[in-house]
């Protein structure tokens, strides 16, 4: 029987495409969906039916998904890292252009022409108006960038081949992103010495609940004179009256961002986008491929890559018949369940078991067949969350 596979956002057709029709059915309303894969939808606890096996996110954020529900209910949340950094990358790049220079201000100030038929004279107004549109380069300023996951080292990178000095922070840098970062990147200790020093900052980090609110009234007050914050990663990491506050105080000089919010609009200190980072083709596509490749492997294999929540875990097929256990972290469960299997007389020809905070899951993949009463004995386990028989186990 074909998977049923719940979008709850436009999806890029590659992606879809990475989803086989005679094997999978896509559609924007499944009451009993095997899998949802969405962008930016937000997902409530209530929204996800029973019958869901996992949850893919087309993209690197995963606020607008309630994943320590998930945990508990032993559904894996996946999201697409890197997929669509380069697409935020290049915004930020406009950004910090629109930032520097009278670019937005000239445009509109063009538009007041309109009227004015005679090119002599126009040109005439203009050349004697431009110099309100004056701005400074960014070369040999220096750009602070919060995070240096998938998208910071790729701002910090940019910064510097445009002539930037780049200060980063990142408490919890991984060592895949230290490797990938530039040894010109200058580390700040802690965040106030970054804001203190910097002319342009701009944040890539997630939202959790210590970053929430993390940009607020100290270190809005300790930054440097005529700042400008760049925010293209989430709203809720800027406190809003704090920034508010150092606007009108003139202590930043411009807050562009990817997050429109009602006090924010219509000031001439701000420039807001719609929340367009990842919207680029590119990326659209790059998000959906690696989101539903991701899901396919799950739910025909039962590995697990880039979750934000389980393990990563793959295991090679070597059977037809393979179960796929998830439990919560604490001992004994495993050999509770291999002795069910032991009791039944099914061998076990190879098994991988991984855990990563409360949960841990397993492979096993087993020699001949195995019944839903099999496992049945095994849903029964103190501590099992969810059992699936993956392949040809009848
Ligand atoms: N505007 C958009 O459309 C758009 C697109 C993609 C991502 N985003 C946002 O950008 C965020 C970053 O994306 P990414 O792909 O670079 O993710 P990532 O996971 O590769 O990098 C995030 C980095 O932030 C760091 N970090 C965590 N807590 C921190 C803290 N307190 N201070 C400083 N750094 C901290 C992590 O260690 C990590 O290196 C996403 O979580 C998402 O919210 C927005
Ligand atoms: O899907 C989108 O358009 C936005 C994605 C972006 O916010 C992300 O976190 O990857």
């Amino acid at each position: 029987m074909a998977r049923q596979i719940l979008t709850l956002n436009q999806i890029s057709v590659k992606g879809l495409e990475r989803l086989p029709r005679d094997c999978y059915e896509i559609a924007s309303e499944f009451s009993h969906p095997d899998a949802i894969l969405l962008r930016s939808h937000k997902l409530k606890p209530e929204d996800i039916a029973d019958t869901v096996l996992a949850i893919a996110r087309a993209g690197a954020g995963v606020n607008n998904i309630p994943v320590a529900e998930c945990s508990r209910r032993g559904i894996p949340v996946f999201n697409s890292p890197g997929a669509n950094a380069n697409a935020v990358k290049e915004l930020v790049a406009a950004g910090m252009l629109l930032g520097s220079r009278g670019i937005v201000e000239g445009i509109q100030y063009v538009d007041t022409l309109a009227a004015m038929d005679d090119k002599a004279e126009m040109n005439k107004t203009l050349e004697a108006q431009k110099k309100q549109f004056k701005g400074s380069e960014l070369v040999g300023k220096t750009l602070g960038v919060v995070g240096l996951g998938a998208i910071g080292s790729m701002v910090a990178e940019m910064a510097l081949t445009m002539g930037m000095d780049v200060v980063g922070y990142d408490p919890a840098l991984s060592v895949e992103a230290a490797w990938r970062l530039s040894s010109e990147v200058r580390r700040a200790d802690t965040l106030s010495a970054l804001f203190a020093r910097c002319d342009y900052i701009s944040l890539h980090l997630p939202v959790l609940d210590s970053t929430r609110g993390l940009i607020n009234q100290e270190l809005l007050s300790a930054v440097k004179e005529g700042t400008c914050l760049l925010n293209f990663a989430r709203q809720e990491i800027v406190d809003e009256d704090a920034l508010v506050a150092a606007l009108d105080e003139g202590k930043l000089r411009k807050y562009i961002a990817d997050f429109p919010s009602p006090p924010l609009i219509g000031r001439d200190d701000v420039i807001l986008m719609p929340h367009i980072g990842a919207s680029t083709d590119e990326a659209e596509d790059n998000c959906a491929i690696m989101a539903a490749n991701q899901l396919k492997d799950f739910l025909e294999n039962g590995n697990i890559r880039n979750s934000v929540n389980f393990p990563t875990l793959v295991l090679e097929r070597v059977t037809g018949c393979r179960l796929s256990v998830t439990n919560e972290n604490v001992p004994k469960i495993l050999g509770s369940v291999l002795s069910i299997l032991a009791d039944e007389n099914i061998n076990v020809i190879d098994m991988l078991n991984k855990s990563r905070d409360d949960i841990a899951y397993n492979l096993i993949d087993v020699e001949g067949h195995t019944t839903e009463e099999v496992l049945g004995k095994m849903r029964a386990l103190e501590g099992v969350i969810n059992v699936r028989m993956i392949g040809d186990c009848a």
